[in-house]
């Protein structure tokens, strides 16, 4: 801790004005609920004035919400805190040198879902720009999701660079990821444990008085910079290697012909005295925003470091890169079981119809990005199949990388499939009527194919479909019921 950080920050007094730079579904509600707290004078919103985002700065000016979707509650802070005079959202970084503390909550996309590197391009600019203006005494904190060594590595040498001041020195830098889920975006901020990390004692003690007066339920979690840059890419990383978990052990249960869904409750039922088991469901892969990408901020985190930092046993893979390997291979399976389905009702991949349902990553929802249909919808039409695409909540219009052809229209999707496929749970498909079903799809052996365990196979089997699910080793190999 030096005394001349301490003492800068002793004359700068409490936080007053804070700038967030990234007008995003985190970086609005977070400095909204900052422009909220009682004491805080201004926040600034900064946003740069690019063709696609642009436009956000005279919206949220006007007091309206850039944000798609639902959000409880944001629209009406946003309204409050403008007429208040203490929210205003400028592309003029120059203001940074009025506050006395900056967030950073810009995108951290891959570049190339292949090579899965991160593109930090923009937050670097942003970096940039907040150094060209820092004065001393200010808190630099960033929240976007970053790879392990970032806050004390790119981040701190950009801030010198360009302020020419000395990090722990002259400002205060530190992390504090954010674990908002899209949808409950003000109660996520409020109410979760919020993780916050200084590159040095005093950095963190200044955001933890930051981040204090927004939480309601949560409390402030304090650790070191790069702890809490780990923090937030393991709590994802071991999801999605629990997941994998429940995904393997269901791959056994197939291949030993008994039910996964027996074996889960057999699991489940061990309670309490820290002998319990967290396993999670199985099912047709893992997409999203997260899980698919923090994995690897996590792995080349601690990579970067060279081959003589980390002990690790000889040549064995890491555990979670085998992990996103077992959850990225489920569409795979899907598509195998979709075709040992249809070699049953005496038909091939080529040539058949499939119908996708559930473009969404996630159930009952319109996200779809890195969704696992995707990679089946591409082996499927690779394999000659005509792959026809249903989603209720997914807008063609506005969606990414949605397939041709993707319909609202359940009935006719399902009309002449050879194959049903469910890759989402989405309520819409538990109703599914197997008489019904058949009946739209016109042949005597109809398939169905389920990776969300969504579907009772009796009922399917009994109206004379080729049943398969993910987990169902117990069902998979059943008999195709002769109908009178
Ligand atoms: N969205 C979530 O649910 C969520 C949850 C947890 C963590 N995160 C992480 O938070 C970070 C932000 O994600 P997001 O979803 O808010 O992104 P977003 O794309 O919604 O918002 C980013 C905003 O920053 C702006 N921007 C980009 N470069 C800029 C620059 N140089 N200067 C000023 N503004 C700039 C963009 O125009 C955009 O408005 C990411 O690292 C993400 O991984 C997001
Ligand atoms: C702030 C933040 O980073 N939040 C993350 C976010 O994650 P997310 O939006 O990516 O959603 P997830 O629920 O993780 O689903 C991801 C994919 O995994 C599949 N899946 C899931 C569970 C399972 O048992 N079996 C599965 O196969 C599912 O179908 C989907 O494709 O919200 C989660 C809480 O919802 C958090 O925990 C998680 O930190």
């Amino acid at each position: 801790m030096t005394e001349k950080l301490a003492t800068l920050i002793k004359q700068r007094g409490p936080i007053q004005t804070i700038g967030v730079f990234g007008m995003g579904y985190v970086g609005i509600p977070a400095a909204l609920l900052f422009a909220d707290v009682p004491g805080i004078e201004h926040v600034y919103g900064f946003q740069r004035a690019s063709r696609t985002s642009g436009y956000k700065i005279e919206m949220l000016n006007q007091g309206e919400s850039p944000l798609k979707g639902e959000e409880p509650g944001l629209e009406d802070l946003l309204r409050k805190v403008v007429s208040a005079g203490k929210f205003s959202c400028t592309p003029d970084f120059a203001k940074v040198a009025e506050c006395d503390a900056v967030t950073l909550a810009i995108q951290t996309p891959f570049k190339d879902k292949k090579d899965l590197l991160p593109d930090f391009t923009p937050l670097i600019e942003g970096i940039r720009n907040v150094g060209r203006h820092l004065t001393p005494g200010t808190l630099v904190v960033l929240e976007s999701t970053i790879t392990p060594g970032t806050t004390t590595g790119m981040a701190r040498q950009l801030l010198e660079e360009e302020s020419g001041l000395v990090a722990g020195e002259d400002f205060a830098l530190a992390h504090a990821p954010e674990r908002v889920m899209v949808g409950r975006l003000l109660k996520n901020i409020r109410e979760h444990d919020r993780i916050v990390g200084g590159i040095d004692d005093i950095s963190t003690k200044r955001a933890v008085e930051l981040y204090s007066p927004v939480l309601t339920a949560g409390r402030v979690i304090p650790m070191t910079a790069t702890a809490a840059e780990v923090t937030k890419t393991a709590e994802n990383t071991f999801r999605d290697l629990q997941i994998a978990a429940a995904n393997q052990l269901a791959l056994y249960c197939e291949a030993m012909g008994i039910n996964f869904y027996d074996v889960r409750a057999g699991i489940d039922s061990l309670k309490g005295e820290g002998i319990t088991r967290a396993i999670l469901w199985p099912g047709a892969g893992v997409g999203g925003h997260c899980l698919t990408k923090d994995t690897y901020h996590l792995e080349r985190g601690v990579q970067q470091l060279g081959p003589d930092a980390l002990d690790w046993p000889g040549d064995i893979a890491s555990l979670y890169i085998t992990s996103r390997q077992i959850n990225d291979f489920m569409p795979a399976h899907m598509l195998r079981l979709t075709k040992s389905a249809l070699a049953q009702a005496g038909k091939t991949l080529a040539g058949s119809k499939i119908a996708l349902l559930g473009w969404a990553f996630i159930n009952d929802s319109d996200d779809a990005r890195n969704t696992p249909a995707e990679p089946f919808y591409e082996m499927a039409r690779a394999a000659g199949a005509d792959v026809a695409v249903h989603d209720p909540w997914v807008d063609p219009a506005t969606a990414p990388d949605v397939p041709a052809g993707l319909s609202r229209d359940l009935e006719g999707v399902l009309s002449g499939a050879d194959a049903v496929v469910v890759f989402a749970g989405h309520r819409e498909y538990r109703g599914l009527v197997p008489i019904e079903v058949q009946r739209l799809c016109g042949s005597a052996r109809p398939v169905i194919v389920d990776g969300r365990n969504v579907v009772e196979p009796d009922g399917w089997i009994e109206v004379g479909f080729a049943y398969r699910g993910i987990g169902r080793g117990d069902k998979n190999g059943h008999s195709i019921q002769e109908i009178a």
